[in-house]
């Protein structure tokens, strides 16, 4: 069966513009659309220069069942969290059981939950003298970044700033992000 993902994403959008770039000529895995929650965000630009359809919609539309019933109608089978700040509803999560990945940008479990995304998690990774930082790549349920880990690649961050830890954790999602989910999609 053909897979059709949409991508959800809140900020720049290196994550959407790689995914997009990686199965732009696969015909067994497409992407289907973008959703963004900030009418800004990067990656609304990335789906546009591909033709690929994108939305906007607000937090409380994402709860109400709007951003479901359109996933519904197109036919979307994977949910892709590339850079998404919401919490997914249990109703979006029930209906994706086991289809919606994300990705994490540090070794989960630690520095996970409320409040760890973007530069407060390699903030909080500096400040904590890690040697070691990377990515986490895992299945969504209804709490932040407690589903089912699939993967995670390490790099070694000794002497580092906190933005250099993340240009070197973003460098590990550009690599790897794009192939776990063609492999997980794949295998399930
Ligand atoms: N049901 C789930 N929803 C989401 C998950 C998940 O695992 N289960 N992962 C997140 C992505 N994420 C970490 O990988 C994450 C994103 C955002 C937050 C957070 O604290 N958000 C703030 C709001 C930020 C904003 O509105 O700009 C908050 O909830 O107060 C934590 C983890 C995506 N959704
Ligand atoms: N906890 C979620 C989280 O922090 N996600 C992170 O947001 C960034 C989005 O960048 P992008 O918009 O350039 O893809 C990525 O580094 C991703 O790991």
């Amino acid at each position: 069966m053909k897979a059709k993902l949409a991508l959800l994403a809140s900020g720049t959008g290196t994550n959407v513009r790689n995914i997009i770039a990686h199965f732009e000529n696969n015909d067994a895995i497409t992407v289907d659309c973008v959703i963004t929650n900030k009418s800004d965000a990067g990656a609304l630009n990335f789906a546009l220069e591909k033709d690929i359809d994108a939305f906007v919609f607000s937090k409380a539309e994402f709860n109400d069942g709007s951003v479901l019933e359109l996933l519904k109608e197109r036919g979307v089978t994977h949910v892709i969290l590339a850079g998404f700040l919401l919490m997914i509803s249990p109703a979006l999560v029930d209906h994706f059981k086991d289809r919606i990945l994300n990705i994490h940008p540090a070794l989960l479990p630690n520095y996970g939950g409320k409040g760890m995304y973007g530069m407060n998690v390699h903030n909080a990774v500096y400040e904590n003298k890690e040697s070691k930082s990377g990515i986490t790549i895992h299945l969504v349920n209804e709490e932040y970044d407690k589903g089912k880990i699939l993967a995670q690649f390490e790099v070694d961050i000794e002497g580092c700033s906190p933005e250099e830890i993340s240009s070197r954790v973003r460098d590990l999602e550009q690599q790897y992000f794009p192939g776990v989910i063609e492999d997980y999609i794949t295998a399930n």
